[in-house]
Formats: C-alpha cells, structure tokens, sequence
C-alpha cells in the first residue's frame, strides 16, 4: 500500500467520481462509501481499479455474523483493497467477516485488508454517553474496540487522529490506524467532531488519512491534495 491520502470520493455517480480524478495525479487511494456505491453498485471499483488506483470500499457492515460473514464473502470477488464493518457489531461478526473474505478472494488475488470502525469521528464524547449509554471516556471506548477488533484478527480501525497513539500503544505499530475526520488549519469542520490536520496525523501515528471535502470542494483539488500530502509526510 502505498503512503499516500485516501480521497473519499462521495459524489453521487461514476461521471462525477472519475471526472475528478480526471484533473489528478495517478496511482492514488481513493475510497468508495455508500453514495456512490448503493446508487450505482459494484463496477465502479472494477473502473478505479483498472486506472491504477487502490481502492477502500467503505461500506460499514454492520449485522448478526452470518449475514456479514457471506456479504463478504461476495465483496472479495469486487476487487477493493481495504473493506470495513463496524467494531460493535462484536467479535463474532468481525470473525466471521474475516471467514466471509478469506472464502471469497479469488485464487492469486490478496485478501482485502478488513479494518473496523471503533467511534465514528462524527460521535463526540457526550453523544455517545448519552445516546449510546456508553458511560466513560470516548478514548476508553475506541481502544477497547479496537483489541477487540485485533484480537478477532482483523488488520486495524477507523478511529480519529487523536486516539491513534493510544491504539499504537494497545495494538502494536502494524495495526492500521484509518483517521478521517482530517481538516486545513481554519477547514470547514461540516458534520465532523473529532477533526485534525494532516500534521497532527503525522504525529499521532496515522497509518492512512481519508480526506474528502477538503480535497474534493476545493478550489483546486489537485493543489489540496498536494498540500495534505505534504503536511502529513512534515507532521
Ligand atoms: O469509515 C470511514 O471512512 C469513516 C469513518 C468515520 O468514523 N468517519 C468518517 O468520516 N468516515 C468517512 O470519511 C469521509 C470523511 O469525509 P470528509 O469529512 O468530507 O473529509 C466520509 O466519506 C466518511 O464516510
């Protein structure tokens, strides 16, 4: 994999994904959420596959482990690289997640890394006290999730920059820590709460950034791109 951003393409049609990407530089990480996938199904991975990008098919599953275990097992054969499911789905359900992928990659094809999503970075600390009736430190609750998720051997989570460290600490260097939730200095902080910059990525420990708006409402997205890049590299 290689280091660099991982841009959220959520535009509602194919046309508009690879547009953009017309006006970038190749060999990028891009990630395909529900908005464009549940509109327009599976071949726009195939499309961003065969112009040379990596591609993170985000579409956080979430439901009793069978019905994840054989969802995944029919996303292996799309070709993404990375695919995700939601932490508190529990062990069970990321296990058989695991199984799902592992029956469904093709033969001389790499299993997708299968990473979980702990606190998504649009939850603050009160929402989930009060709305999830999880009491504590939000901290508390994404570390805990994420040696749950270890420990049902997938290879990492989705978690803020600001928690990243502290995963490093219970899971090891290996572990992937995918933070969106990344801002420029003085960005739109739209629906997100726990934001960061690039830099502070860098510090924290990130192993991948996934930016969206910041790079894809720009001005000049190219130019966006380039400054992300650079400040996670500097951080
Ligand atoms: O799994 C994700 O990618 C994800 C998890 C999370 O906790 N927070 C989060 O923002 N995301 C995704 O990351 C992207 C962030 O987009 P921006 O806020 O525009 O940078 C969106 O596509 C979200 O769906």
């Amino acid at each position: 994999m290689n280091r660099s951003p991982i841009i959220a393409l959520d535009f509602p049609a194919p046309d508009d994904a690879l547009g953009f990407l017309d006006n970038m530089p190749s060999g990028l990480w891009v990630k395909v959420g529900m908005e464009l996938y549940l509109q327009n199904g599976p071949d726009i991975v195939g499309r961003l596959k065969d112009r040379g990008h990596a591609v993170f098919l985000d579409l956080k599953l979430h439901d009793i482990p069978n019905t994840v275990g054989r969802a995944m097992e029919g996303l292996a054969r799309v070709g993404a690289d990375m695919v995700n499911v939601h932490a508190a789905g529990g062990s069970e359900m990321m296990r058989r997640a695991l199984d799902g992928l592992d029956a469904g990659t093709p033969a001389g094809r790499k299993r997708p890394a299968l990473i979980a999503v702990t606190q998504l970075t649009s939850t603050g600390e009160e929402q989930m006290n009060h709305e999830q009736g999880i009491p504590g430190r939000l901290m508390d609750s994404v570390v805990r999730y994420s040696r749950l998720a270890d420990m049902s051997g997938l290879d990492g989570v989705v978690c803020s920059v600001h928690e990243a460290s502290a995963i490093r600490d219970a899971c090891g260097e290996e572990f992937l820590k995918v933070t969106p939730g990344i801002r420029l200095a003085d960005g739109d902080t739209h629906d997100q709460k726990r934001i960061a910059t690039p830099a502070d990525a860098g510090r924290a420990g990130s192993t991948h950034i996934v930016v969206g708006r910041a790079i894809t409402r720009a001005a000049d997205p190219a130019a966006a791109y380039e400054t992300v890049k650079q400040q996670w590299e500097e951080g």
